[in-house]
């Protein structure tokens, strides 16, 4: 028997025991806040939200949660916009969006006002890292290392099992099911929740313009001299030195919005250089998930990667649980582009599920890197052009144009020397705002080919710089570097008048907008859910992991084609030709989104964060409103899903792992996949209220049993964006997608549904938001 069987034998040896001790305690409440419990504990019998079962249901309850726990609102109210959503659907979709701005969010559309109900709680930045508390601990580290799924799991058929090749469903699940929509799942009053305020900044964080040109200037002569990209003149360090330094001219520019119509929407509160302290949580996290779950660091892996020690244990957080990782989750993004530098991501990947499309307007003319002003002209086109398309040359035909008048930093477009406010004017109305920046139409003159653009916010005064680069970087980076059909295409990145602007392809509608309208068939859900799979795939071959995948971070154009935006809370979590899983840390993405590990461990696999986020996703959907608000015990929507397990802790069931192989099936030979994984059995599986079915059994059945996987509390356990692709259910759905014809791409569409169309005065949630508004008062 190997030494990792051992292990995890004793590990359920332990596990058992424990449960066994703690059922012969009986009915018995163990003491709030018994350090022994953890977080979590037993409270039994309860029978909550009708529940009709005669089984005893053990029932996962959360304490010190300091806040209600009232059951979220199950009506189907109409709101103002949509008659089959209530308005707190929208509410929570579009939190995130009314919190960006305050008061300047006024000009892009109007703010929702969101009653919480709860008054400690605030409009949030859904991609700012936020630290929330699950109980009174949470654990400073995740340092699982342990692959979130098996192989061919997808085999398992003890929950809703039965996978259908075919679609049974008629075309409009609406029309069949959506008078008869289940009961049993709660609306969601709002995804609210306060951002932690930023009080100060580690000195090391701070980049001076002078270090920065310093540096930009040593490495231009460093780099022509070595004929390389040196270190320091990573992206980063390039951004850190434009957002770092530009604070103070701020307000003195003179020319803002010239001729664009690009009207600066940010508020210039930022860039000023004032310290800002990180609080400290009111009770430090506790152990990684790893550790809770008593498994021996590192053996995990090495069994299956070969790897000896190959997990990254980076250094324990400081007291705020995600400082360290902040920091080195910058210097991850910048080594992973730097390693992916000159040569082909995808192929580096070295995933057989890397799809390595090179999806473009067109071969990048020039994709260069240019600093003009602040001095790295040439040096950082070298490291660009290989990020931004592999195909530019060092400092190749970069953009002369300087200072306040435009720089390009990277672009695909013939035109870039001119700037970019000669080149672009506005049209029509706001796209949308959100944490990371305003969103805008504009027209190419050259071509007058409609495009959208980003306008990346300043830095807001809670947030620190270290979390601002990192955000704008990962945005810059990847937008710069994902080819893709179902990832949003960036156009070219220009510093202007003190202002980054992305510019990327347009999409005529959010997916939430064409949710909203309630006129989409199972198969265009299905569609949908796939090539969102199908991004998800991509990236997770590249290392990267998205994890703020929602309903409004999907755009889809008007031929069916749907793309993901918004990488500014992307993630590497391993780089190319290595099997090191980098965890993530950090409260990132948006509550109802989230999965249960995201609000406990402060280190985590990212990967099967963004699986749990899609399978709500599609839940949302479907079901038109989302399972729960909070992936918290707080919520009682989720603490029925969570309930009438095989097991009544949270954190065993979040840190549950795959059962090993078995040693008689090693010997036999046998496929030691094909066993059912034991992951959150259900104690009774036809009590539809209590227990995972509580979600799936309000979906097709088809679809049940891989979504189950998907929204497995153990994210060791979670299927994989490999195996998912890989469901026979997944596998069978017809999806739209695009095939190069010559130098162009075509879509094909699935001949099996049409993608709704809705006019364009609602297809983005600003418009949304506006109708709302109006509606409203
Ligand atoms: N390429 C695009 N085509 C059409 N609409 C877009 C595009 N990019 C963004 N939008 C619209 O702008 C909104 C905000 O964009 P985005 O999510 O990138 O901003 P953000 O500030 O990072 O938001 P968040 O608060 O989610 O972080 C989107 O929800 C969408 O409505």
């Amino acid at each position: 028997m190997s030494s990792l069987t051992r292990l995890l034998q004793e590990k359920r040896r332990n596990e058992a025991e424990s449960l066994n001790s703690t059922t012969s305690n009986g009915n018995q409440q163990s003491p709030l806040g018994s350090p022994s419990t953890g977080p979590l504990e037993l409270e039994r019998p309860l029978g909550h939200a009708g529940d009709n079962s005669t089984t005893s249901i053990t029932t996962v309850t959360q304490i010190d949660s300091g806040e209600d726990s009232s059951t979220a609102s199950s009506s189907f109210q109409s709101g103002s916009v949509g008659a089959h959503f209530p308005s707190s659907f929208l509410d929570a979709n579009s939190a995130h969006t009314a919190a960006l701005y305050g008061s300047s969010f006024q000009r892009h559309g109007g703010s929702i006002s969101i009653d919480t109900g709860r008054p400690n709680t605030r409009l949030g930045l859904s991609n700012t890292p936020r630290r929330l508390s699950v109980g009174s601990k949470q654990a400073p580290s995740m340092s699982y290392s342990i692959p979130y799924s098996v192989p061919n799991s997808n085999k398992d058929s003890s929950v809703g099992g039965n996978s259908s090749n075919s679609s049974s469903l008629s075309n409009s699940w609406l029309e069949t099911y959506g008078g008869a929509l289940p009961n049993n799942v709660s609306a969601i009053d709002s995804n609210v929740i306060s951002s932690p305020k930023v009080d100060s900044v580690e000195p090391r964080f701070f980049i001076s313009k002078q270090k920065f040109q310093k540096s930009s200037s040593d490495n231009a002569t460093n780099a022509a001299q070595a004929g390389s990209l040196p270190r320091s003149n990573s992206l980063t360090s390039q951004f850190g030195g434009f957002f770092f330094s530009k604070g103070k001219t701020q307000n003195q520019d003179p020319t803002t919005s010239a001729g664009s119509g690009m009207g600066s929407a940010t508020t210039s509160k930022a860039g000023s250089p004032v310290a800002t302290a990180i609080p400290k949580p009111t009770k430090a996290r506790q152990s990684s998930i790893f550790i809770s779950s008593r498994q021996p660091s590192g053996s995990y892996q090495e069994a299956v990667s070969g790897s000896p020690s190959s997990v990254i244990h980076e250094p324990p957080p400081s007291q705020n649980g995600v400082k360290p990782s902040r920091h080195s989750s910058v210097a991850n993004l910048k080594s992973f582009f730097r390693k992916g530098s000159g040569t082909n991501l995808s192929s580096q990947a070295g995933s057989p599920g890397a799809i390595a499309v090179p999806f473009s307007s067109g071969t990048p003319t020039h994709a260069t890197f240019t600093m003009g002003s602040l001095g790295s002209n040439g040096s950082g086109g070298g490291g660009g052009s290989s990020i931004g398309g592999g195909g530019g040359n060092a400092g190749s035909n970069s953009s002369s144009a300087g200072g306040v008048t435009g720089e390009t930093i990277y672009c695909s477009a013939p035109d870039a020397n001119l700037p970019f406010h000669k080149r672009y004017v506005k049209t029509g109305d706001d796209l949308g705002a959100g944490a990371g920046g305003s969103v805008k139409l504009v027209r190419r003159v050259a071509d007058r080919k409609v495009f959208a653009v980003k306008e990346f916010r300043t830095k807001l005064d809670s947030e620190s710089k270290r979390d601002y680069v990192k955000k704008i970087t990962s945005e810059y980076c990847i937008g710069s570097t994902l080819r893709h059909p179902n990832i949003i295409e960036t156009i070219e990145i220009v510093y202007e008048n003190n202002r980054i602007l992305q510019v990327m392809e347009y999409c005529e509608y959010d997916l939430f907008a064409i949710v909203m309208s309630s006129r989409m068939s199972y198969e265009e859900i299905c569609c949908c859910f796939k090539q969102i799979l199908c991004g998800v795939q991509y990236l997770h071959s590249l290392g990267l992991a998205h994890r703020d995948l929602k309903l409004d971070n999907c755009v889809i154009n008007s031929k069916g084609v749907v793309k993901l935006i918004d990488f500014g809370a992307a993630v590497v979590f391993s780089y190319p030709l290595s099997k090191t899983l980098v965890e993530a840390s950090g409260i990132v993405g948006s509550d109802p989104y989230l999965p249960p590990e995201v609000c406990i461990f402060s280190k985590y696999d990212p990967r099967p964060v963004d699986i749990w986020s899609v399978a709500i996703i599609f839940a949302c959907m479907i079901l038109k409103k989302f399972p729960w608000k909070i992936p918290k015990l707080r919520d009682n929507s989720f603490k029925l899903f969570c309930s009438g397990r095989d097991c009544d802790s949270l954190s065993t069931l979040v840190t549950r792992t795959p059962d090993p192989p078995s040693y008689d099936k090693l010997v036999n030979n046998q496929d030691s996949n094909s066993s059912p994984k034991k992951s959150n059995n259900p104690a009774d599986p036809n009590n539809p209220n209590v227990g995972p079915q509580r979600l799936y059994h309000s979906l097709p059945e088809e679809c049940q049993h891989i979504v189950s996987r998907m929204v497995d509390l153990a994210p060791a356990c979670r299927a994989n964006i490999e195996e998912i692709m890989e469901d026979p259910w997944v596998k069978s759905i017809q999806m739209c997608h695009m095939v190069e014809q010559g130098l162009n791409f075509k879509v094909v569409n699935a001949k099996d549904h049409k993608h709704t169309q809705v006019d364009q005065s609602e297809a983005h949630i600003a418009g949304l938001e506006k109708r709302k508004k109006k509606g409203g008062n």
